[in-house]
């Protein structure tokens, strides 16, 4: 798990308070509710079009809320103009500035400050070192591969100092190994100096890896905010379960039903049933609603193959193996049943082949279950 952030002095470093920016095309961002303690990395993930770029900019003050209020460091900042919010922002695919070399591009927020020259040089010196292209000072951008010209991008913004960075898909564009060199960097330079980081990412691993907390937005709402285990884990609604993960949860509607004469209650998903006595609470949870269908939230680790009968209060299925894609250490097998593809992880020794009929395990107590109509979590207690 990632580390907490340093307790701060008490204050937050953004409050976001009920924001709304709607584009009258439609998009933007809902009534989003956020703090962000000093010192935090806050990751913000969601698929495309779903407010994030949105909300970065309407904390940078690029863009104007429609109603809420934000607060920076404690004051309100809502009429506070981009450049008197001490924040450093970096855009998406944004170039270092061609005519300056490394150095000239990442001492430029800092004489923009109108910071002493001894300052602007040694800080320079030092986020180069951090950043790994203290040996390249003296170059172009023109003659820095595509991961060097990020790291100067990042750079520039970092050297500011500012308390607060918002970084839009820093390291997009960049291959698996340099993106995770260079988040790496991030995270260090941050423990070390302190400050506080929103970072906006379409990879969910370096979502996960860099935030102490993760945020999911949708439709410009924020749905769920918390650790990246606990949001992974307790999802707290259907497309949290289904977008967080790689890959996210398989979603299978099931039926609950009471009978009350025997003292049991049973669950049907398409072709398999459980059944459990009354009285045990997490059924219970399921039961006692008005509508007897749920949701039901699978992730890989939810499903095994078996070789033995399953119990009574825990289905197993036949599933057929559709593919099999190598993970490294392990491999994820997809199996068709019924309409529904569940995904179970195998070690290459043992595991299935395309084609294969599997008995399958589901283990249900850990998993989420969700209301059909809201989307929102059914709490069981588990
Ligand atoms: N200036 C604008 N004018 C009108 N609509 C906009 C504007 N900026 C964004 N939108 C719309 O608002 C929605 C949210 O856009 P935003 O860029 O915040 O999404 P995003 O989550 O960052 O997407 P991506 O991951 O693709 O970068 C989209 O539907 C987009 O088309």
């Amino acid at each position: 798990m990632n580390a907490s952030p340093p307790a701060g002095a008490g204050v937050s470093a953004l409050e976001l308070i009920e924001v709304s920016r709607r584009y009258p095309e439609g998009g933007g961002v809902e009534a989003i509710d956020l703090e962000v303690p000093r010192g935090e990395r806050l990751a913000v993930v969601g698929p495309s079009g779903s407010g994030k770029t949105t909300l970065l900019r309407l904390i940078a003050g690029l863009e104007r809320p429609d109603g809420g209020a934000i607060r920076i460091d404690g004051t309100p900042a809502n009429e506070r103009p981009p450049r008197r919010r001490g924040l450093a922002m970096v855009f998406q695919e944004q170039p270092p500035y061609p005519h300056l070399d490394v150095a000239g591009n990442l001492a430029f927020g800092l004489k923009a400050r109108g910071r002493a020259r001894e300052e602007i040089q040694g800080r320079v010196r030092e986020v180069a070192d951090r950043l790994g292209i203290g040996g390249m000072l003296s170059r172009r951008p023109a003659q820095l591969s595509g991961g060097e010209r990020r790291r100067v991008v990042l750079g520039r913004a970092l050297a500011t100092g500012a308390g607060i960075v918002l970084l839009d898909e820093p390291f997009s564009a960049l291959d698996p190994p340099l993106r995770s060199a260079l988040r790496a960097d991030l995270i260090a330079w941050q423990e070390r100096q302190g400050g506080t980081i929103v970072l906006v990412s379409h990879d969910q691993a370096e979502a996960m890896a860099f935030g102490h907390r993760l945020a999911v937005i949708r439709g410009g709402h924020l749905l769920q905010i918390g650790a990246p285990a606990e949001v992974y884990a307790r999802p707290s609604h259907r497309f949290v379960a289904e977008f967080v993960g790689d890959p996210g949860a398989s979603v299978i509607r099931c039926r609950i039903r009471v009978d009350p004469d025997a003292g049991r209650i049973d669950g049907l998903l398409p072709g398999a049933s459980w059944t459990v006595p009354r009285g045990t609470p997490w059924m219970e949870a399921l039961a006692g609603r008005p509508r007897r269908e749920v949701d039901l939230a699978l992730r890989p680790e939810h499903v095994e193959p078996i070789t033995t009968e399953a119990s009574a209060d825990s289905p197993s299925l036949v599933g057929r193996v559709e593919g099999v894609e190598p993970r490294g250490f392990l491999r994820l097998v997809s199996a068709r049943v019924g309409e529904h593809r569940l995904r179970f992880w195998s070690r290459p020794a043992d595991g299935p082949e395309p084609g294969d009929r599997v008995p399958l395990r589901l283990r249900l107590r850990d998993a989420s279950w969700f209301d059909p109509d809201t989307g929102e979590e059914i709490r069981t207690g588990g």
